[in-house]
């Protein structure tokens, strides 16, 4: 019989997958060209000014903004479900403080999977029940493991406040300036949802074999933790530490950019004219740059960005901003990717359910170039 041969299309290689459209989603759109993000057709600038966390939470999941009974409902379950249960305390503070805070992440997530009653129950309400929890677990367990390693002791959570303001109560045992809360308001909101990234993707393809939600997260917070997604608001820290000043950022950076060294912080797969979600995260950064009278973090976030725009015309993704935010408002580096996951965990969730509402097993198709055909000698 004569061997399949390969048409040009089934050959057309594309690699890291760039420009292909694999599927429908109604969850969010990202539009390069015109340089906007909406979130359910909302603008996501429009939801970080006039929307709490948990109104855009319930709006990926639902697909509409809640009304008031809605919120309260969600508000609700999500503030009763805060405090961890002592397995999930325990799996954290076995892990060693030399692990990365994602690896405890990625690690909570799936003994809160093994926890989960309803572990088989992949419908609807029972995903949309794991999703709540998730939110509401998140912020202790990336607070108990930044305070742990500080030597602190666990902070209980309050239900008299919202997401954001609970967060960092549980973190640093104090609710601070409004200012602050909001720039970390807005940084949830920014970061919660973006279509079919990496790490979107990563819980789309766990789903589609009809694994459960939490092994989909789980996988998620692996694919988000590498330098070039999420791990990237780390990455912009460090370099920041590295240049040290504003005055020496252009050298800094002609000698990475000699030594080939991607440029934390900038780029990004589909924007190629900017993030639509810097200008308003650089907004919260400098309100938070005023609050703690930081003026020299600014210079250096301004002199690597214009440094950079001239050099190679590369503008900076979200993670640019998030970074210097997160160091002002006292999170330690190596915890900023794990704020990514708390509030991305709801795009993570309304994707797996969308995936579920109209599954198809993602395997795509490879081009083998090994060996021909060959015996065992
Ligand atoms: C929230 C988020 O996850 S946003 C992304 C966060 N990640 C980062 O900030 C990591 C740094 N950025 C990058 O590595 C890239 O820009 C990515 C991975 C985000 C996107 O990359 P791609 O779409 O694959 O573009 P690619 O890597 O092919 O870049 C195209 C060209 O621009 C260069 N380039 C892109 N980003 C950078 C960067 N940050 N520093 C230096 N050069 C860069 C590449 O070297 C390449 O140059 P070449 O054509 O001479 O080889
Ligand atoms: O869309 C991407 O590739 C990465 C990104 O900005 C995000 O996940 O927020």
């Amino acid at each position: 019989m004569e061997a399949h041969r390969m048409t040009e299309s089934d050959t057309q290689i594309h690699k890291g997958l760039a420009g292909v459209v694999v599927d429908t989603t109604e969850v969010s759109s990202v539009d390069a060209a015109s340089n906007s993000l909406l979130y359910r057709g909302y603008p996501v600038q429009q939801l970080a000014a006039q929307c709490s966390f948990e109104q855009v939470a319930y709006l990926l999941w639902h697909g509409e903004l809640p009304d008031e009974a809605q919120l309260a409902e969600l508000q609700a379950a999500e503030r009763s479900q805060r405090a961890l249960d002592d397995d999930v305390v325990a799996a954290v503070l076995s892990l060693p403080t030399t692990c990365h805070p994602m690896d405890v992440v990625r690690t909570a997530v799936s003994v809160l999977g093994a926890h989960d009653p309803t572990a088989e129950d992949s419908s609807r309400d029972a995903n949309l029940a794991k999703s709540v929890r998730l939110l509401a677990q998140l912020p202790g367990v990336v607070a108990l493991d930044q305070r742990r390693r500080r030597g602190q002791d666990p902070v209980a959570p309050r239900d008299d406040l919202g997401f954001a303001e609970n967060f960092l109560h549980v973190t640093f045992g104090e609710v601070p300036d409004p200012v602050v809360v909001k720039a970390f308001e807005v940084s949830m909101v920014l970061y919660a949802e973006h279509s079919f990234n990496a790490s979107t993707f990563t819980a789309r393809v766990i789903a589609s074999t009809l694994s459960d939600l939490h092994s989909a997260v789980t996988g998620a917070v692996g694919a988000l933790k590498g330098p070039l997604h999420g791990g990237a608001n780390e990455a912009v820290m460090e370099t920041f530490a590295e240049i040290g000043t504003a005055d020496r950022a252009a050298a800094w950076l002609d000698d990475a950019l000699e030594h080939k060294r991607k440029i934390m912080g900038f780029g990004h797969r589909v924007y190629k004219h900017g993030d639509s979600r810097v200008p308003t995260m650089r907004e919260s950064l400098v309100s938070l740059v005023e609050h703690y009278d930081r003026q020299d973090l600014l210079d250096l976030y301004d002199a690597l960005e214009s440094a950079m725009t001239e050099r190679k015309n590369i503008l900076p993704n979200l993670d640019y901003p998030t970074g210097p935010a997160y160091h002002l408002m006292g999170f330690d580096t190596p915890t900023f990717t794990p704020l990514f996951v708390a509030s991305r965990i709801t795009g993570w969730t309304a994707h797996v359910m969308e995936q579920l509402s109209a599954n198809s097993l993602i395997r795509p198709l490879s081009q083998y170039v090994g060996p021909a055909r060959r015996d065992v000698p």
